[in-house]
């Protein structure tokens, strides 16, 4: 469902029109049947009845909202009901019932606001349903694959948080998941440097020198195919990108502004290191265009797509 007051409904809604009458993911929406005007809508009772609905329908399990939401304007009341959606999802894909979860965008300050200990998706679906010992966002789309180290947290504590230890934990989960859910047999790891210029021979900083090289070793003691630390202004050039099987970059914004900027349409953030398969479009709520019509559903129809053959990839 995501944030009620944002642009999920209308996304899920033009995703539904899209796929409804070819051959691809079919999905179900939870949440509140009563958010879709001029949508048919099939009130299922089980995720199995979906199948049949669709082609007819959007099939939603209903679950009704606190408050009745009005776009672009924020309602703590409907926070419950947002957090009940993921934990009912991941519900059902623990259970078998659904092959992947695909989350629509949540607005973090009001889940925060309410006490929601999380600071976005990927923890709180770590929290729930983990595998590796830490939750890895990917982003990912059809030219490059970007991990941010440290996630959701103010850049001055994600500075103080790196380590050898904590670089090489990211990217071996990030090995794991590029060979077992991509069939990439031998992933090749980009590392980023902190500094600009890598440092320049620790004459900007020393990060780079103690901290990002010896986790680059470690890796390549590992048998990971690794490079770094690479200098980040000229790593995501068109020459530098067929390269690399992803990059791995130090903070949240190193590694999603270049893929935001190379295709935010196509763009699917995945978590690693999960039992379930999640994906998610890379956008936000956008209250800004919240109710006009005006949202893009390529996002999440990419992430509807990658989530299907993730999840047809594990069934084998
Ligand atoms: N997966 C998630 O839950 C997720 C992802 C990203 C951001 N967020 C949250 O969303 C909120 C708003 O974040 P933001 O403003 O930085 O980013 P945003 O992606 O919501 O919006 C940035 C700009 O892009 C536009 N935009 C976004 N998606 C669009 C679409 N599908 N079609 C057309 N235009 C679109 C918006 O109108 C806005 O101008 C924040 O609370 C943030 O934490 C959640
Ligand atoms: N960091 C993501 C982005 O900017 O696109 C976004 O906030 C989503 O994070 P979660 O999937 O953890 O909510």
């Amino acid at each position: 469902m995501g944030e009620p007051a944002g642009i999920g409904a209308e996304v899920a809604a033009k995703a539904w029109a899209a796929l409804r009458e070819i051959p691809g993911p079919g999905f179900v929406f939870l949440g509140d049947a009563d958010v879709f005007d001029g949508v048919p809508v099939a009130r299922i009772e089980t995720p199995e009845q979906a199948t049949a609905a669709f082609p007819t329908a959007l099939p939603v399990l209903h679950a009704p909202l606190a408050a009745r939401p009005r776009p672009g304007v924020l309602d703590p009341a409907n926070a419950a009901a947002v957090i009940a959606s993921i934990e009912n999802a991941v519900a059902l894909a623990q259970a078998g019932r659904v092959g992947a979860v695909v989350t629509c965008p949540i607005q973090k300050s009001v889940l925060t606001g309410t006490g929601f200990p999380h600071p976005g998706h990927t923890e709180f679906l770590h929290a729930l349903a983990p595998v590796a010992p830490r939750p890895v966002m990917m982003l990912a789309s059809e030219e490059l694959r970007v991990v941010p180290v440290t996630i959701h947290e103010a850049l001055a504590s994600a500075i103080a948080r790196l380590t050898p230890g904590l670089i090489v934990e990211t990217a071996r989960i990030t090995h794991d998941a590029l060979v077992r859910d991509f069939g990439i047999a031998a992933p090749r790891l980009a590392i980023a440097g902190l500094n600009p210029h890598a440092g320049e021979a620790g004459t900007m900083g020393r990060e780079d020198i103690e901290i990002v090289a010896p986790a680059v070793a470690e890796l390549q003691r590992l048998g990971i195919d690794a490079r770094g630390p690479l200098p980040p202004d000229t790593m995501f050039t068109a020459k530098a990108r067929p390269r690399m099987d992803v990059a791995i970059c130090l903070y949240h914004d190193q590694a999603l502004i270049p893929i935001k900027t190379l295709d935010m349409d196509g763009g699917v953030n995945v978590t690693l290191g999960l039992s379930i398969i999640r994906t998610s479009p890379d956008h936000g709520t956008a209250l800004d265009i919240a109710g006009q019509g005006l949202a893009d559903p390529s996002s999440l129809l990419a992430a509807l797509r990658l989530a299907e053959q993730l999840a047809a990839r594990r069934s084998f």
